[in-house]
Parts: structure tokens; sequence; C-alpha cells
């Protein structure tokens, strides 16, 4: 097979991106639903955050100007957070004992903790002045009102959830969510749960991409099994294209007997590409069945797991409306061990990352890297990255390795 007809790993997202329109319809949502939907449109501050200059501190604000030789200061008020301050004002030598988050009043232009100071009857003797300004957070100091304090196409995150909730904000405009099926082809495949026969294996990729697809908020729609069977598979895609904005399939997407999802695509729709440069994941397909997106993953599963995270997932970001992508991690690790490799695919090596006694960053590779072995998937933090063209890693050397999250320093307990 000439390799002049994959498309390399980065060719491939490419077209991706330039065959699939995101969608365009907006909804009202509420902010309290809102984690992980995609934002509509820019949103501005309605007010300032904090509305008033208050108090970083539970202790006194204090009046400016000279005071006696001791720094002792007249209590005249205490104020509360949530009590007006308007009809306060606050003369030379007075302090107003006041709480976190209370308003500062007139006349006063600092707040003392009061760890450090001395309290008695009506008055407060001060330790070191503080400086003007100090312990007060002033009117608008996070938020100015009208400022832009989320752009279209972000995700949201808990913290975008409490920044807007902070801004007194109940419902915003996101892109509606998108319509996922899901189905698995395989006459050897049966539900976990069931028993098996001699020759059947359980359809793991079904679950294992859904769980992927989960962070990402969309309607799953799930398909099932589905025979081997160019007839069965034609109905189903039928029955995709009449519900969903992308269909995945998993299985019969290569060129034995039995793989039939290429010709009832070709048949029912037009094929995008086929076949990346990648390892594992080589025979994924892309394509239109009318205005429905097709994903085609190999059914080895974890060509079927790392096509999913590799390329599914940048797609369905991309049509949610998603923009401002964040790339990949990649840091340099030191290979533990060599790794041979002939030029051809770029490939995905399980790995586990770690820190060495110094902080340096070293990768070790594990051992059966074939794409039907998920065990090595759930005991790697990482995938070492090798490139297309690579004749193999040599062990020392400074490689590339991504993360599969930023909580994966390798534990040797973990398993
Ligand atoms: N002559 C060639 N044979 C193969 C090539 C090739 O280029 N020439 N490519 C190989 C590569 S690479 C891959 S990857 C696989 C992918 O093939 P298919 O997408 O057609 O997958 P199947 O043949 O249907 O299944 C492969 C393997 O995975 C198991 N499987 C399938 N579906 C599931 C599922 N839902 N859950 C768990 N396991 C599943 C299936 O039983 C097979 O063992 O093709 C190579 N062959
Ligand atoms: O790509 Mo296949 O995924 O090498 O086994």
């Amino acid at each position: 097979m000439a390799s002049e007809q994959w498309l390399s790993l980065p060719d491939a997202r490419r077209a991706l991106l330039q065959q699939a329109r995101p969608v365009a319809e907006v909804q009202n949502c509420p902010v309290v639903h809102a984690l992980g939907r995609i934002v509509a449109e820019n949103i501005y501050a309605p007010i300032n955050v904090p509305p008033l200059a208050v108090s970083a501190m539970d202790g006194y604000a204090l009046a400016p100007g000279a005071v006696n030789p001791t720094n002792t200061f007249e209590i005249v008020v205490t104020i509360l957070a949530g009590q007006d301050v308007s009809t306060i004002q606050l003369k030379p030598g007075q302090a107003a004992r006041i709480m976190t988050g209370a308003g500062i009043p007139d006349g006063a232009d600092r707040v003392v903790m009061q760890e450090n100071t001395t309290q008695s009857a009506n008055t407060v003797q001060v330790g070191p002045l503080p400086g003007p300004g100090e312990n007060i957070r002033a009117k608008g100091n996070d938020i100015a009102c009208n400022e832009q304090v989320v752009s279209a196409g972000v995700r949201l995150k808990p913290a975008h959830l409490m920044l807007l909730s902070s801004l007194g904000i109940a419902h915003i405009r996101v892109y509606r969510k998108l319509n996922v099926a899901l189905l698995a082809t395989g006459d050897e495949l049966r539900y976990p749960g069931d028993s098996l026969s001699p020759g059947q294996i359980y359809n793991s990729n079904s679950v294992g991409i859904a769980a992927l697809l989960q962070p990402y908020d969309v309607n799953l729609i799930d398909l099932g099994i589905v025979a081997d069977k160019p007839e069965a598979l034609k109905q189903i895609f039928k029955d995709a294209m009449a519900c969903a904005d992308i269909l995945i399939s998993s299985g019969g997407v290569s060129v034995g007997e039995a793989d039939h999802v290429k010709s009832v695509l070709q048949n029912l729709g037009r094929v995008g590409f086929w076949k990346v440069a990648m390892k594992p994941g080589k025979p994924f397909a892309f394509g239109h069945l009318d205005t429905c997106l097709f994903c085609g993953v190999p059914g080895n599963p974890v060509s079927a797991y790392v096509t999913t995270e590799q390329l599914v997932v940048p797609l369905i970001q991309h049509i949610q409306g998603e923009q401002h992508l964040p790339e990949p991690l990649i840091i340099e690790a030191t290979l533990t061990a060599e790794v041979r490799h002939r030029p051809g695919r770029a490939e995905f090596v399980r790995a586990q990352l770690a820190q060495d006694a110094h902080g340096r960053w070293q990768v070790a590779p594990l051992p059966k890297q074939s794409s039907g072995v998920m065990t090595t998937v759930t005991r790697a933090n990482a995938y070492l990255l090798v490139p297309a063209d690579s004749h193999g890693l040599a062990c020392n050397t400074l490689v590339s390795v991504q993360p599969f999250d930023l909580h994966s320093n390798w534990s040797p307990s973990a398993s």
C-alpha cells in the first residue's frame, strides 16, 4: 500500500475542519445548565465587580489624617457586608469596625486587619498604620462594567459559570447541542452483560467512544450493534441521516470481506478521505451522508480509542462552534528504552511519564503496543509521539510526549 494515498495526521485534521461547517442555531440556556456548552456571542459585564469599594479583611476602616501619637482611633460605627454605607462619613481620627466584603464608608481610605489592633470599649489602637488603599478592593477592581468577560466560541468551564453568576447573569446564548449517532459493526459483537458463544467478543468500542465524548456534552444516539451486512448497514446509516449531525461507526472500515462501511458510505453519500498515516488508526474514514457527517473509526479497540481522541473529538469541537482550541500539551522527556519504528505512520506509543529524583521528565514505552491491547491504554499516562518519518528512537534521547491530562504523573502503584 503506497503511503502517498494516506493523509498525514495534520492534513486529516485540516480536512475535517475544512469539510465540516459549525452549527448555526443558537438557543437560550440557564447558566446553571451551561457547563460544557459553547457561548454563541461575546458576553459583557452588566455591573462592576465588586459593585463598590469593599474591605478585604475583618478589621477597622480608618479615616486618614492626623492621629494621636499612639495611633488610637474612635470607633463610631460597625459595618457588615450588605449594609448601605451611603450615609456614613468618617472624620479624621475615627474608625469603623468593618467585616470582609462590607462597603468602605466615605472618609475611610485604608483597612487594618483586626489581628494588628487592640480594641477597648470605643477605641481601637493600631500597630503599624497600613498604607492608603491597603486591604480595600476598589470598585470594579475584578471586572469593570461593560468589560468583555467571555468571548464567543468558548466552552464553559465551572469557573465561567461562577464568573457569570457573580455578574448576576442567569441566562446566556449558546449553540445548540449536537446529535451524535453511534454504532458498532461486527457479527462477532455482543453487549457487555450478555453471554458469549464461541468466536464472539464484547462491544467495548461503543462504551469507550461514548465516554470520550461525554465532556463535550452531545446528545448521544446509541444505534447499537449492526451486522456486517451491506443492507443492514445501509438501513442504519439512513436512520442516522434522519436524526444525527454526525454518525460514528466502529469496525468494518478496512479491506476485509466483511468490511462494508466504506462502500455503503460511497453508495449513500461520499467519502471525504480514507486512511490516515497514523498508528494505530490507519483505516479511519471520513465522509458525508447528505447533511450528516460520517466518521468510521477502525474496529481494533485502541485504534478506535486513539482516532476518536485525535480526530473525532476535534471535529466535534469544531462543529459545536468552539473556537480558540488549545493545542495538545507536548513536553520533552528522556526515553528510557529504544523504540523501533518503520517510516510511514506517526505513532502514538502508550507510555508512562514520570519525573526522576531531579525533576527531569522520563518516558518509558510500555510493552504490547498492538492495537487490540487496551490494558496498555489504562496503564499509560501519556503517548510517546513517534514522527511518521522516524527510523526509530534511541534510548536516552529527548522525545516528544503528549500527557493524557495534567494530573497524570505516573504512580507506580496505579494500574
Ligand atoms: N489486509 C489488511 N488487513 C488489515 C489492514 C490493512 O491495511 N490490510 N489494516 C489493519 C488495521 S491497521 C486495522 S486498525 C484493522 C481495522 O479493521 P476494521 O475497521 O475493518 O475492523 P474489524 O475488522 O471490524 O475489527 C478489527 C478487530 O477489532 C474487533 N472489534 C471490532 N469492533 C469492535 C467493537 N465494537 N468492540 C471491540 N472490538 C471490536 C474485531 O473483532 C477485530 O478483532 O484492520 C486491519 N486489517
Ligand atoms: O491502525 Mo491499525 O489501527 O494499526 O491496528
